[in-house]
């Protein structure tokens, strides 16, 4: 019996690198039940697996726990669930504050959903080089605003390489999960961090993306330097999350923070009386842009399904 990481995943082959660094093609056998969800794919990139030989094929007998993952529904009706990866470490999340515009609620759902599935993401501001000061003013407020959250930013130039030995130094030895809009950078960004690394990202169509078509193909670049990048062609941000209303501002660690000081314990900050959330915006203890990011998911839709 070996253990190993999956790092590419057809649906019906995977690609594991056993724990001394060897490749193998494994194939899984029968079905893995997994708790609670319906999967088209009960295996993903990043899943720890125990495999072994048997009839001269390597065959998956067991699948790890997992410390996270990220689903997406197969197609828009259907139950059925598709993991995207497992166990990712961290995520960044490249904005730029113009050409283009990344706008807040953007960057507060992409948070939100990953403290939802709880993983650690910071933000990469990217194309610094071209701001001009009205830009890096906004720059600042955000940096401001989300590292008085405890969100990690850094200040880069993808095109001109400033600052990316720091970035490499975040990557290294983790399983990293890079998003952002398109446009911000990103392909320029992982060029640059590791030339000649192949993401697949982007360049798959909208309808693609949004899941009208099932793809179970996704895969992990190794960085030279050691650690991983998941590349999941199609997928920018997470997917559909199921939460109650009541939850949502779990995933905002300001707004959860200050609302144990609400007077009612199930206070959605809306429009309750004695709301600590209300007052702490009001001070600009919390930024007023995070407080309508969190007012508009609440609001939006009233099934509790919330699509980041
Ligand atoms: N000035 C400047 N331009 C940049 C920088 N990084 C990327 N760009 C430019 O921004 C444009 C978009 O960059 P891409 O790397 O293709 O962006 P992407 O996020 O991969 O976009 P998609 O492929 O659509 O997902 C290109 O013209 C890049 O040359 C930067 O740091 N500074
Ligand atoms: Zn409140």
């Amino acid at each position: 019996m070996k253990e190993g990481l999956i790092i590419k995943s057809t649906g019906s082959w995977y690609t594991v690198k056993s724990n001394d660094g060897v490749i193998h093609n494994c194939r899984i056998k029968g079905r893995f039940r997994m708790d609670g969800i319906r999967t088209t794919n009960p295996i993903s990139v990043g899943d720890k697996v125990d495999f072994q030989e048997e009839n001269e094929a390597n065959v998956i007998v067991k699948i790890h726990d997992r410390k996270n993952y990220i689903i997406r529904k197969s197609s828009n009706l259907s139950k059925h669930s598709q993991i995207i990866a497992a166990n990712i470490d961290q995520a960044f999340l490249i904005v730029t504050v113009n050409y283009p515009l990344t706008t807040t609620t953007f960057i507060d759902r992409f948070l939100a959903a990953a403290e939802a599935y709880r993983i650690p993401v910071n933000l990469i501001f990217n194309k610094i080089d071209r701001y001009r000061p009205n830009d890096l003013t906004r720059l600042g407020e955000l940096k401001f605003t989300y590292e008085k959250i405890g969100y990690k930013c850094f200040e880069i130039s993808a095109k001109q390489g400033t600052h990316l030995d720091i970035i490499r130094e975040a990557l290294k030895g983790k399983i990293n999960l890079l998003s952002g809009h398109s446009g911000v950078g990103k392909s320029t960004l992982i060029n640059a961090i590791q030339p000649g690394l192949d993401l697949k990202t982007g360049e798959i169509s909208e309808a693609h993306s949004q899941g009208k078509h099932t793809t179970t193909f996704s895969e992990m670049f190794e960085l030279d330097f050691g650690g991983y990048i998941i590349d999941t062609p199609g997928i920018r941000g997470f997917g559909t999350i199921d939460m109650e209303k009541e939850e949502m501002s779990h995933f905002f660690p300001e707004i959860f923070k200050t609302s144990a000081n609400c007077q009612f314990n199930n206070c959605t900050h809306v429009h309750e009386p004695k709301c600590a959330v209300k007052a702490a915006v009001e001070i600009g203890e919390i930024c007023i842009t995070r407080y309508e990011s969190y007012l508009g998911m609440i609001m939006e839709d009233e099934n509790s399904k919330y699509r980041i």
